[in-house]
């Protein structure tokens, strides 16, 4: 990490002989004060700042559990000129009750508020570590730094190259979303230090030649219970099964998971649980204040249109559920001009402007727009004055990391949370887990109204209309897939007044609901469905015949399907008279015959046909319905060579129709599939990325979850009906546009493309 000047043979040795006999001193020393196991150092008394330091007079060594300055800590002269240089002089709670603990090489379960100095907490230990087993180039990896965004794991690698500026590791940032993957396989297998994002860090175990972690020494987690959380299980666990058991682990975050699960999976050796705020009044940070505003979906714009006018010098980050609902409001709150610089950030702009506006936002007044890729660990340079949640967190920890980004360290901050009507069961569960929030009403006189302006913009700019259709949507989404139902619920939004409020001139379709709700809100259209009503047949409710009664497919059996047959068979016979069957109402009786689903419930019984009774009130099989129609045995006999007659041309003709029917069907189906996929290379494009915003990429993207959604086209009936099933399952209506709606779209598609 540090740059040196050549030096000559003899100084390398002697520099290499003071190393050896400080690290021998620092070892005695940490050996001679280890804190009990079990303890936290937060509960001794601070050593006096004059006291001697290190090994005294009498050859014990200084006491340095408790200690709270750096200076007091059994680490190598290197680490503390750097901690020096960057201004760190006294320890914080979190790093004075790990530090002790982890020094010794033991497993750390760290967990303090946010802004309270974890980083330290790891980097201190990390580079202590690898200076006192020498680690040198030639030893590889020894050491893995994992973050869940890039962002943080670009914030991290300063933090560890500032003060480990005087050690001579190799240490190399990779994540996501840069370009030199290239170059990267090239040199990484001669770094020291890994700080990565778990996406990138398995793409060079999978990719890398000879990539090497079997001597790590030290694996972090940093945000750990983001990162043990579902979305990255398969990568991290992938990445865990490639690591050599024996190791130190340490985890941090300031929402800290203690499941057994979590440990077992990461192997811990008996850490040590250091959760130094537990017993503090408050989850957030004391110089945190805290508010919460009633405001209506549809109000919510206006709201923060207005908050953003009455606070134009400020630095305000303002948290949004959707890319797409980050892009809408930049876009068209720029357009606006409120008189401060307006900047956004979310998982799907490209990594080097992700970097720019997140240091831009950390030198000048402004509001950055953004998604939670910057809710967890970003330290802003400490000067985020507000953190406005317009959309609800998914849960108190993300509230918790949400306001965490102001009130760092020791500045203070301040935040608000919009909470909808529908979501007031947020403020209860908010109080529960110990956040101090106090509910204000905000000025009915100072709110500006802007929807109507967003309307006129959206007529003069096609593109933002757009814009507001995918925010309309993935906001819905967004909340249609929170897991915490009790706060979620799409069904009681006002869907029309929210659409307005974008500025849209007509509520868009939600197919993931499966139903046009235009003119409805989401808990009138869900209410004309029927209870216990599947999903799949939401869109073909049985049309009944008023003459028939239909039977019910699952109480009827095998038989009664048969007799339907026959029914719906001879009836035609009859009505045609015994003689034109070969017709083309006969043609669709054929296909009808060959498609079960419908004949069970016989709904497509030509009309005008009869079906005709026993005495006893059961419908008569064909031939003894024949048979009952002759008086004598002659006759039966007769009519039994008739009948058989009729049966072999029957079974002819139907052969030919039913081919004939494959393949016009075979037709159909072949044009509907060019069709949709002319369809699906714009809207199902847009989904996916709609579903990556809203989930993996507001974090690194998982990578088993992108190969997931790699397009899949579907060439057989099969596969279609497959992906009826898959999209089924995601809670997406595979019809939700009918045949008719879908041919509309395809021929609008061909119109523009020749136009
Ligand atoms: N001992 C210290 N003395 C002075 N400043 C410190 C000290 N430790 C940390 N800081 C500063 O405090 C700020 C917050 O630190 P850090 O980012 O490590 O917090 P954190 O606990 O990791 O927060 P989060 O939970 O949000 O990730 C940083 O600006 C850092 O430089």
């Amino acid at each position: 990490m540090g740059k040196h000047a050549p030096k000559s043979r003899k100084v390398k040795i002697q520099n290499r002989l003071s190393e050896v006999h400080e690290i021998e001193l620092l070892e005695e020393w940490i050996e001679s004060g280890k804190p009990e196991s079990g303890s936290n150092p937060l509960s001794l008394e601070p050593l006096p700042h004059k006291a001697p330091v290190g090994r005294l007079p009498d050859g014990s060594f200084s006491r340095y559990a408790g200690c709270d300055r750096f200076s007091q800590l059994p680490v190598s002269k290197k680490t503390k000129d750097g901690l020096t240089q960057c201004k760190y002089k006294t320890m914080t709670d979190i790093q004075r009750a790990s530090l002790p603990h982890s020094l010794c090489g033991r497993d750390i379960l760290g967990a303090a508020k946010t802004g309270s100095g974890k980083t330290l907490a790891f980097v201190i230990p990390v580079l202590e570590k690898l200076y006192k087993a020498r680690w040198g180039p030639e030893d590889g990896v020894g050491c893995i730094i994992m973050s869940p965004t890039r962002e943080l794991g670009g914030q991290l690698f300063e933090v560890l190259k500032s003060v480990g500026k005087h050690h001579g590791f190799s240490a190399g940032l990779l994540i996501g979303g840069r370009k030199d993957v290239d170059a990267e396989k090239e040199h990484v297998n001669g770094l020291n230090i890994l700080v990565c994002t778990p996406g990138r860090l398995l793409q060079h175990m999978d990719e890398t030649p000879n990539f090497d972690c079997s001597q790590l020494q030290v694996l972090v987690l940093d945000e750990a219970d983001r990162i043990l959380d579902v979305g990255f299980k398969r990568d991290l666990n992938a990445i865990i099964s490639q690591l050599p058991k024996h190791r130190q682990t340490l985890l941090f975050s300031a929402t800290q998971t203690k499941s057994v699960q979590d440990l077992a999976r990461l192997s811990l050796k008996d850490p040590e649980y250091l959760g130094v705020h537990e017993e503090s009044d408050t989850a957030t940070p004391n110089r945190l204040q805290q508010t919460a505003m009633l405001v209506p979906l549809d109000k919510k714009f206006d709201m923060l249109w207005s908050f953003i006018k009455a606070h134009l010098n400020s630095r305000i980050l303002v948290f949004l559920s959707s890319c797409k609902q980050v892009k809408f409001v930049f876009e068209t709150f720029k357009k606006l001009r409120p008189g401060i610089p307006l900047k956004c950030l979310h998982g799907r702009m490209k990594q080097d402007r992700r970097m720019g506006i997140y240091s831009q936002f950390c030198e000048q007044r402004s509001v950055l727009f953004s998604t939670d890729v910057a809710s967890r660990g970003l330290d802003f340079n400490k000067a985020v004055d507000w953190v406005v949640q317009v959309d609800c967190p998914e849960d108190c920890a993300a509230y918790i990391h949400r306001v965490g980004r102001t009130a760092r360290y020791l500045s203070g901050g301040r935040s608000v949370l919009f909470v909808m009507p529908s979501e007031m069961k947020m403020l209860e569960k908010l109080e529960e887990k110990k956040i101090p929030l106090r509910v204000i009403k905000a000025n009915e006189k100072r709110i500006q109204s802007v929807s109507g302006i967003l309307a006129s913009l959206l007529v003069k700019y096609p593109d933002l209309q757009h814009l507001a259709q995918r925010a309309f949507i993935t906001y819905l989404k967004s909340i249609h897939k929170q897991r915490d139902k009790e706060i979620f619920d799409v069904t009681k939004l006002p869907i029309d007044e929210f659409s307005a409020s974008l500025g849209l001139p007509m509520t868009p379709k939600i197919r993931f609901l499966k139903q046009k709700l235009k003119g409805k809100t989401v808990s009138e259209a869900l209410s004309l469905i029927p209870e216990n009503t599947s999903d799949d047949n939401l869109l073909e409710f049985p049309i009944k015949d008023p003459e028939f009664p239909i039977k019910d497919p699952d109480a009827a059996g095998k038989s009664d399907v048969e007799e339907v047959d026959e029914d719906i068979f001879l009836a035609k016979e009859t009505q045609e008279g015994g003689e034109n069957i070969n017709s083309k109402g006969d043609d669709m009786l054929a296909t009808r015959i060959t498609k079960k689903k419908k004949l069970k419930i016989n709904v497509h019984r030509p009309v005008g046909t009869r079906v005709v009774f026993d005495e006893e009130g059961n419908t008569l099989p064909p031939l003894a319905r024949l048979a009952a129609s002759s008086s004598g045995a002659d006759s039966v006999q007769l009519n039994k060579e008739k009948v058989n007659q009729r049966y072999a041309e029957l079974r002819k003709n139907l052969k030919m129709a039913d081919k004939e029917d494959k393949d016009l069907d075979r037709k159909r189906r072949k044009e509907k599939r060019i069709k949709e996929k002319m369809k699906n290379k714009r809207g199902r494009e847009e989904e996916e990325q709609e579903d990556e915003e809203l989930s993996g990429s507001d974090m690194e993207i998982p990578r088993g979850r992108v190969d997931k959604k790699t397009k899949i086209y579907f060439d057989s009936d099969d596969e279609d009906d497959k992906r009826k099933g898959d999209m089924a399952k995601d809670g997406i209506a595979a019809d939700a546009i009918s045949l008719a709606e879908q041919e509309e779209l395809a021929l609008k598609l061909l119109n523009s493309m020749h136009s």
